[in-house]
């Protein structure tokens, strides 16, 4: 099969990075998290990740770059080495070999512009880091883009419960995706017992199962409640952190996904949607942005070109965007 190798070691290090987070979000103390630049958090766990899933990338694909959400300038930073610390000792736990050095240089393999010639992996270590910190629903994210195209994903989701129908259950997922293989999900605790998913059959837009991020920064939730009230929906989005919106989808749990742009100028990062992009294609979803538009992934870290994600089953597609579409007018 095209892309075994780089299935089976993307997997096992979506695996090891989820294993490192669900170990740090249980005990998380205030040093082990921070704000950076932009106000927006990260935490021990963001940095451990990236530095444990890029330096496994580095081994097995050495030519390969790639886009990653974080970069290690403000570990460098002496006001931070008590988190610093803290960052190696988690990425240790899971890899010895691991030292001070080597996880700022990993975390700095993530420096890669993107674009649209070459192939290169794009990874978010914790995708909603917001709902990680709430000890809510994040997402471990990791693709491989060649020539703009999206190729692979898997998708590490530490707390959605392996059977939507028993919440309660067991707990951790990994959903992965080559083009053209089709999608599947295995409990993290077992890779071996991966089952396909497709997404829902429903056809009545009035029957489907929204789903939006819990944060009001990231999604209208206003125009939201305006589209699924004019597609006559009875019941409201329901609201999830990360990239598990498009793992809910993917398996039928949900048959829409909503981000309707907050603020003009923002561009959404390929990191924020790549795996959760290809898994639902695969699983026979359809995606567009808020104006209709394919996800053009091929124009650097952001996908400039798009504003916000209508990711749907199939069948409801056309009248979501319709509506969408129309809330904008
Ligand atoms: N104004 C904005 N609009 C849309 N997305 C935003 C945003 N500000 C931040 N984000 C992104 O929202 C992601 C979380 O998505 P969600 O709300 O679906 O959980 C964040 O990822 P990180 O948590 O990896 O930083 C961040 O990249
Ligand atoms: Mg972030
Ligand atoms: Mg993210
Ligand atoms: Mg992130």
């Amino acid at each position: 099969m095209p892309f075994e190798k780089e299935l089976a070691v993307a997997q096992e290090a979506v695996r090891k990075a989820s294993q490192l987070c669900s170990a740090a979000q249980r005990g998380l103390v205030d040093a082990e998290k921070h704000d950076k630049a932009d106000k927006s958090p990260v935490t021990v766990a963001d940095y451990g990740a990236q530095a444990l899933v890029l330096s496994t990338l580095a081994a097995a694909f050495p030519g390969d770059p790639a886009v990653g959400e974080e970069d290690s300038s403000d570990l460098r930073k002496a006001e931070n080495a008590e988190l610093f610390s803290r960052v190696v000792e988690y990425a240790q736990k899971v890899d010895a070999s691991l030292d001070a050095d080597s996880v700022l240089a990993a975390i700095d393999r993530g420096s890669h512009s993107g674009g649209s010639s070459g192939r290169f992996w794009t990874l978010d270590p914790i995708d909603g880091t917001k709902g990680f910190l709430r000890g809510e629903q994040y997402a471990v994210a990791l693709a491989l883009i060649e020539n703009g195209e999206v190729l692979l994903g898997v998708l590490g989701c530490p707390n959605l419960p392996v059977d939507p129908n028993k919440p309660e259950g067991e707990k951790g997922c990994l959903l992965f995706a080559v083009k053209g293989q089709g999608a599947f999900q295995a409990p993290l605790s077992d890779l071996s017992a991966a089952t396909s998913i497709s997404t829902d059959s429903v056809t009545d837009p009035a029957q489907a199962v929204f789903c939006e991020s819990v944060e009001s920064g990231h999604t209208a939730h206003g125009r939201s409640a305006s589209i699924t009230e004019a597609l006559g929906t009875a019941v409201e989005p329901f609201r999830m952190d990360s990239q598990c919106k498009y793992a809910a989808v993917s398996r039928g749990q949900a048959s829409v996904y909503l981000r309707l742009p907050t603020r003009p100028g923002y561009e959404e990062k390929i990191w924020d949607h790549a795996a959760g992009y290809i898994v639902l294609l695969e699983a026979g979803g359809k995606i567009a942005d808020t104006f209709g538009q394919p996800l053009d992934f091929s124009l650097g870290r952001t996908l400039k070109n798009n504003k916000g994600i209508v990711a749907t089953s199939p069948a409801v597609f056309e009248s979501v965007v319709k509506a969408v579409v129309a809330s904008a007018e």
